[in-house]
């Protein structure tokens, strides 16, 4: 029955931003966003937040759980210098193919990782795991060769915020230092998640207030510092 919400962002992309314009890319969501149709991006707000963290931590091996059409993919990449690596998680395979479409548009060096003929090894920045977060995060040392993660942004299921951040933890993915970025966290929310990392010794952690993206509702981030 016609079009899907992140179709509509893709075409609007597709006709009013510049190719190989990361930033014209990422305006021209917010733009869509605000003027046409909401949808679940992090935003420019939050986004600013994201950025300050991203240039803050100056991360090499970067984590995103929720890739969604690649907003905030986008905006993390774009601050990355070359040699750093960014795995991005999306169980949703239609979103993963408009955020593949999105950093073409983009000009972003992106692999989908899940295709079969892939180079070994990383040839570009951007690497795009279509899959459960639960499923493929015990598998990213051994498939991708992955150590430890500078830096988590964690962008899915509410509910799956507490467990993810246990597994990366179990999977020895997370360093002194490593810093984990959750979005959402005063809407919809995730108390589960804030209990944990604000009552437990093993992080340092901030809440950054903000609004819910593109409306005028408050929601906020939540910065936690892994103490190893
Ligand atoms: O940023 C977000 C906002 C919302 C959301 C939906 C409906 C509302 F009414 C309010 C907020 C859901 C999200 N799911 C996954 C990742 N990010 C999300
Ligand atoms: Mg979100």
């Amino acid at each position: 029955s016609g079009t899907t919400r992140p179709m509509r962002i893709l075409h609007y992309v597709q006709r009013s931003a510049k190719c190989g314009d990361v930033l014209s890319v990422i305006s021209a969501i917010d733009s869509f966003c605000s003027k046409v149709e909401w949808a679940m991006n992090v935003g420019d707000k939050k986004g600013e937040i994201l950025d300050a963290v991203v240039l803050e931590t100056r991360p090499r091996y970067v984590l995103e759980l929720g890739t969604y059409c690649g907003y905030s993919t986008m905006r993390i990449a774009r601050l990355l210098p070359p040699g750093a690596r960014l795995i991005t998680i999306e169980m949703n395979s239609h979103y993963a193919q408009v955020a593949k479409e999105l950093f073409q548009h983009a000009g972003l060096d992106a692999q989908d990782k899940s295709a079969e003929k892939r180079p070994a090894g990383p040839t570009c920045k951007v690497e795009l795991l279509l899959g459960s977060s639960s499923v493929l995060i015990p598998q990213l040392k051994k498939k991708l060769d992955i150590d430890k993660f500078d830096l988590v942004f964690i962008d899915h299921w509410k509910v799956s915020y507490l467990p993810d951040t246990r597994l990366l933890e179990e999977c020895g993915l997370l360093k002194s230092g490593s810093v984990l970025l959750a979005d959402n966290v005063t809407c919809p929310g995730a108390p589960d998640y804030l209990e944990y990392v604000r009552n437990s010794p093993r992080y340092r952690s901030q809440y950054f207030p903000s609004q819910l993206e593109y409306l005028q509702v408050e929601d906020g981030v939540e910065k936690s510092v892994f103490l190893g």
